[in-house]
Order: structure tokens, then sequence, then C-alpha cells
């Protein structure tokens, strides 16, 4: 197809399960205003864990990447994951008084969305890394753009939405996405399918990874 970058390629190919995703029940009931607050916890224990393992999912993309200037944009970003975002996670589970222990870290569902994301980034190529990181955070951006225009009782829950739909973190999704786009070229048909179906895949483990916000299968 002319004219299409491979962000849109990638956008294209996986349409239904990248709307499966940003329109989960996560997303509406927190768009709805009544996300049970048993579920906001367990989401932030799961999600605590998954930041800690996304600061080295980046610390193995800085490892590969190509360039000076790719280096010091990733270090930006294992800053903010160890500073900011660690320190959200802190603050938040202090207010809201939540006892990790208390929930299941072993649910398969997380399990696998952070080892899954963790095992691309150690056997992948920089690339594959990449693209499963613009899956994750174009995903959040997306939903959370939306979400933030509802009006969210809980102030924690409210500046978890709007830090993902704030400029800060669509830059940072803009990255990754410029990032794909500028190695288009230097990729045949193959490859390009192949980073396809790794944005597919994560969003088949993100889908899960929320479902176990919910708690067990029933
Ligand atoms: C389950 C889950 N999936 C995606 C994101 C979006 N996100 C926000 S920060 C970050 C890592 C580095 O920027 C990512 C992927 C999330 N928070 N939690």
């Amino acid at each position: 197809m002319t004219g299409e970058t491979l962000s849109e390629r990638i956008l294209r190919e996986n349409e239904a399960v990248f709307e499966a995703m940003v329109r989960h029940r996560f997303t509406t009931d927190i768009e709805g205003g009544h996300l049970a607050g048993e579920v906001f916890d367990r989401y932030l224990v799961y999600e605590g864990a998954f930041v800690d393992t996304a600061i080295s999912i980046f610390a193995l993309a800085t490892a590969k990447a190509g360039t000076i200037e790719q280096k010091r944009w990733l270090i930006g970003v294992q800053d903010d994951l160890a500073n900011q975002q660690i320190a959200y996670f802190e603050r938040t589970l202090a207010a809201r008084v939540i006892d990790p222990s208390s929930f299941n870290l072993g649910d398969p569902r997380v399990k696998a969305f952070c080892a899954g994301m963790l095992d691309i980034a150690e056997k992948g190529a920089f690339l594959d890394t990449i693209v499963a990181m613009f899956a994750a955070e174009w995903m959040y951006w997306t939903w959370s753009k939306r979400v933030a225009a509802a009006a969210i009782a809980d102030p924690l829950l409210k500046e978890w939405v709007a830090m993902h739909a704030g400029d800060t973190f669509a830059r940072q999704a803009g990255w990754l996405r410029q990032q794909i786009d500028e190695a288009d070229a230097s990729l045949d048909d193959a490859g390009q399918a192949r980073l396809s179906a790794v944005f597919g895949r994560v969003q088949a483990l993100e889908i899960a990874f929320h479902d176990a916000a919910y708690g067990n299968i029933v």
C-alpha cells in the first residue's frame, strides 16, 4: 500500500484487538465512574510490578540502541519510571493502605504479561522492544485521552489517567512511533509483518492483564 507508514500499517492490521483493549471494561468502568475500589487496588499492585519490569525493558532497549540520541532518550524514560512513576505507586499504596501481599502477584495473566514483554526485550532486536512499548503506550494514551474527559471522583485515579493523557506521555509514545517509521525503509515485508505481530501479541497480553485486575477467572 503506497503512502502508508509502518506504524499506520501496524495500527490498521491490529485494529480489532487494539479497539478491544481501549474499550476494555477497566477503561469504561473508570469512564462511567464505577470502577470498584478493590479492582483499582488490585490493579495498582499488578501495575506497580509491571512498571518495575518496564525499567528493565527500557534498560535492554538502551543497551541495543544504535545512536547516542536514542540512548539519551531511553535513559530519560528510565529516570521517569524509577523516580516519578514508582513514586506514584509508593504514595498511592500508602494513601489507600494497600497491602500488596493480599493480592495474588502470581496470577498467570500478570506473569504472562510481564514475562512476555521482558522476553521480547531480551530475545528481540531493538525495534521489537520499541514496537512492544509502542503497543503498550499508544494504547494507554488512546483510552486515557477519552477517559480524561469524564468526571473522575478519586483524585489518585484521576491523576493516573491524566498522567497518560498528558503531553509528556504523548511525546513519549510519539517518540516510539517515530522510531518505527524511521526504520520502515530498512525492513522488507516479512520484517514489517513480524513487528505487526509483536504489536498484536502485546495487545492480547494487555487484555488478559487488565482482566486480572477483576480477580479470579469465574
Ligand atoms: C499494563 C500497562 N500497559 C501499558 C501501560 C502504559 N505505560 C505507561 S508508562 C509505560 C512504560 C514506559 O513508558 C507504559 C508501557 C501501563 N502503564 N500499564
